[in-house]
């Protein structure tokens, strides 16, 4: 099996305050892995070390068979495209610009983009239903269209794993599925998609894989029916069993 992301004994966390250890598994090409976990459990400082954002505290991460701290920062990213949670901004870019920054991987480092970039920016924008966005300030644009814009960017990377900290977390109801189909059609395309979410019953839309993240350690990684039961997510979450079952027989009827 070929392997786009590989964590080996990984311990992840900030200074020297463990987050969480042990942590084991690989993501393959056309794989959708979804990460859950309780507030506060590690999913983001998991998704920045594996990106090579924070240092491991002990173990690796290795992606396409190289530990990620070694790889050329442009070079990773011409791979690797990261959406983080949505985030205000400071300066006033227009939302094509910042869609266009996802294209400064694969421009040479002294290029300005060119027309071809532009072009990829603008079907970004299209994939993502906020052409309409192209010319407006993304510090004066909706938490949500924000978010839309930071996965039209990672797109415009053109990368073969996708690593996303909550896509959904801001977006209405419509926006939701839209994404969800949109990483539908990337799997299918052969992309491997990381994403971090609080909602299971997107979990178990989506993904190929379910990994549970609590108490700082992996509880269990595997198939979404099997993985993310009532009983799992009930201990995961701190509620009642009965608590989850309904909510997700309320969700996913
Ligand atoms: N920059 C930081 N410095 C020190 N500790 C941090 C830092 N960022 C997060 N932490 C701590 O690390 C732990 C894990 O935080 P993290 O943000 O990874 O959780 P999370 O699962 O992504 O949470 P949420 O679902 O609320 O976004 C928390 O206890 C948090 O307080």
């Amino acid at each position: 099996m070929s392997v786009v992301l590989q964590a080996q004994s990984l311990s992840i966390g900030h200074g020297r305050r463990c987050v969480a250890q042990g942590l084991a598994f690989a993501l393959a090409p056309g794989e959708v892995l979804c990460l859950l976990g309780a507030n506060g459990s590690g999913k983001t400082t998991l998704l920045r070390t594996l990106l090579g954002l924070l240092p491991p505290l002990a173990g690796e991460v290795r992606c396409r068979g190289q530990n990620v701290v070694a790889w050329p920062r442009a070079a990773f990213a011409r791979h690797v495209g990261y959406v983080p949670q949505a985030h205000a901004g400071l300066f006033p870019f227009t939302v094509e610009d910042v869609v266009l920054m996802g294209r400064a991987a694969r421009v040479g480092r002294f290029s300005a983009p060119g027309a071809a970039d532009r072009q990829v920016a603008r079907h970004c924008l299209e994939l993502l239903g906020i052409a309409r966005l192209r010319a407006s300030v993304y510090t004066a644009i909706s938490g949500g269209e924000r978010q839309l814009a930071l996965i039209a960017r990672a797109l415009a990377q053109e990368p073969s794993l996708l690593v996303m900290d909550e896509p959904t977390a801001s977006l209405d109801f419509g926006n939701q599925i839209r994404v969800l189909e949109h990483i539908g059609r990337l799997r299918a395309g052969g992309m491997a998609v990381l994403m971090s979410t609080h909602q299971p019953e997107h979990a178990l839309r989506i993904a190929d894989r379910v990994a549970l993240l609590g108490g700082g350690r992996l509880q269990a990684i595997g198939a979404p029916r099997a993985t993310a039961t009532p009983a799992a997510l009930a201990a995961l979450y701190g509620v009642s069993e009965s608590a989850v079952a309904a909510s997700l027989n309320w969700t996913t009827a």
